[in-house]
């Protein structure tokens, strides 16, 4: 239901959600399902009937098994993979011009999916709508929190009228720079960690051909690698694929460099000569876009009492070289509704959420920068390759019982900890086995010489 006031005879407990992105939309379907009346307030207009990606910020975003687990629960899985195309694996486009693909497991399931941004949004929105508790309200901008009582005061970004809303529950889904968390902060003895990289992104586009069909293999995530710049380009439904450029902000060669058309054709043709073939509008998209910020966020407390909650990247920014940051995101509310289903006590639930949540989301932020140096600098390198083909014969050979970091992180659900843990042991016994088969080998040749020569002077 779009805006109204809610009636005051309803009994029911009530939310407020700070912002109708992925987490919020999510969040309140699940609360919802739970029996909460349900008000979400986000300061941009109807992602339905204003797409974000009109400016060059449409974001497609790679889904798995965290996200898709939270997802199927409330029965909107199938809803979004018809809006997907399935990514099998990394193409990886080398320095030196040569092209190789990266499955992403060993097992028909083990893939990604992606989604536009937006689409994604308005299928979550969509349901979360249809329920007779929830009411959103676009267009309004959270301002200040009151944690105790606890209430926010929203302001219209039409007409700069304010408005204070109370609730039992507020939830700030508010994304990275989260207002709410801020609010809800203040004053208290809160740890906040807030990390930028000094690279920043640009969104191109690689469009469909003149024949209609796609410019490049597409059931793939496209990875340019390189010391200077980082491309990554992920599949469209149209045939098209959305482009991120990672690049350091200042240096030379950098974004602060790219002010030009034949600086920008210099560049590409020196570092991504294949990839600026099939981008007909490169020019006028670095110039026009957006360039983006990419921050990690570690934080705590995520909640005050029973009465105030962060979810999604409000509580854990984490760069986005992973893919995980949406997922993790919607895992928090399937985990949080857990949580709530599990204690009847709010206080008791909110702090049980935290508790599941931190040490993993916080694992994730490492692991986000380590894709980082792997993207950009190691997986067109043969002993990474090498290493990922004997990670894939193991799991073939073991099954559950030998799982690639990879695989647990994107195709399992797995506590991010637990999966980095499990990673650092196998390691450990694949260092020993090829110690120990050196090992062996060195005796063995040993031995043999030691034979062949007592042989030799007993002749
Ligand atoms: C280039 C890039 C690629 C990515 N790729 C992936 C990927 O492949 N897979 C993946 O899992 N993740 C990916 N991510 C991460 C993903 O985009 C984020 O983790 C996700 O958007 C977080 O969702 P959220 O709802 O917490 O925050 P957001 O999506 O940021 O939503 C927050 C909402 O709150 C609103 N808001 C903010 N302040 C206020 C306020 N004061 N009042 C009212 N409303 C407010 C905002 O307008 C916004 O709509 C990527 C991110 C980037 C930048
Ligand atoms: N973890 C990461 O590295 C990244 C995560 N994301 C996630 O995806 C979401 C959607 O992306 P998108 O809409 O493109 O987000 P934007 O980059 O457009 O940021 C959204 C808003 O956040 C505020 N903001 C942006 N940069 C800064 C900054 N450096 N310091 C303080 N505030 C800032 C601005 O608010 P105002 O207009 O009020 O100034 C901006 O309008 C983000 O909200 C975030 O949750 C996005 C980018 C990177
Ligand atoms: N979404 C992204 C955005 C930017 C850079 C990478 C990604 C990835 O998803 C990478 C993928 N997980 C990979 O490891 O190949």
């Amino acid at each position: 239901m779009m805006d109204g006031h809610r009636p005051t005879n309803d009994r029911r407990d009530r939310a407020v959600i700070v912002g109708a992105g992925l987490a919020g939309s999510l969040a309140a379907v699940y609360l919802a399902r739970r029996g909460y009346a349900v008000d979400v307030y986000e300061r941009r207009d109807d992602p339905r009937l204003a797409p974000a990606g009109l400016a060059g910020r449409s974001i497609n975003l790679g889904l798995s098994a965290r996200g898709m687990s939270a997802l199927r629960e409330v029965g909107l899985l199938d809803e979004v993979l018809k809006r997907s195309v399935p990514m099998r694996g990394r193409v990886v486009h080398s320095p030196d011009g040569t092209v190789s693909f990266q499955p992403y497991g060993v097992r028909e399931h083990q893939i990604l999916h992606s989604v536009l941004r937006d689409e994604l949004i308005a299928v979550v929105v969509d349901a979360a709508d249809a329920q007779p508790g929830v009411r959103f309200h676009f267009g309004w901008r959270m301002q200040r929190l009151d944690r105790d009582r606890p209430s926010v005061t929203v302001v219209s970004e039409a007409d700069g009228t304010s408005t204070e809303v109370t609730a039992d529950l507020v939830v700030g889904a508010d994304g990275a720079f989260s207002t709410v968390r801020q609010q809800l902060q203040h004053g208290l003895r809160a740890n906040h960690a807030q990390e930028f990289l000094d690279w920043g992104y640009k969104e191109l586009t690689i469009p469909v051909g003149d024949d209609g069909q796609p410019r490049v293999r597409l059931e793939a995530l496209h990875v340019w690698p390189g010391e200077h710049a980082m491309m990554v380009a992920h599949p469209n439904l149209d045939g098209s694929l959305t482009c991120s450029l990672f690049m350091a902000f200042e240096g030379e060669p950098s974004l602060a460099t790219l002010t030009s058309p034949a600086a920008i054709r210099a560049f590409f043709q020196q570092h991504f000569p294949d990839a600026e073939a099939l981008m007909p509008h490169l020019v006028e998209e670095i110039l026009d876009h957006p360039t983006g910020h990419l921050v990690t966020v570690r934080t705590a407390p995520w909640h005050h009492a029973d009465r105030v909650v962060l979810v999604g990247d409000a509580a854990h920014a984490v760069y986005p070289f992973y893919g995980q940051g949406m997922n993790s995101s919607f895992e928090d509310c399937l985990v949080l509704d857990q949580c709530l289903a599990a204690h009847p006590d709010r206080g008791a639930a909110l702090a049980a959420y935290q508790t599941a949540r931190k040490t993993h989301t916080d694992v994730l932020a490492d692991l986000s920068t380590q894709n980082f140096e792997d993207l950009r600098a190691r997986v067109h390198r043969p002993g990474y390759a090498l290493r990922a083909a004997a990670d894939r014969v193991l799991n073939r050979l073991l099954a559950d019982r030998w799982t690639p970091l990879y695989t647990m992180v994107a195709h399992t659900t797995t506590p991010y900890a637990e999966a980095l843990a499990r990673s650092r042991r196998q390691d450990r016994l694949l260092r020993w086995s090829a110690a120990g088969a050196v090992a062996a080998g060195t005796t063995l040749a040993y031995l043999t010489t030691r034979t062949l020569a007592r042989a030799g002077r007993g002749r």
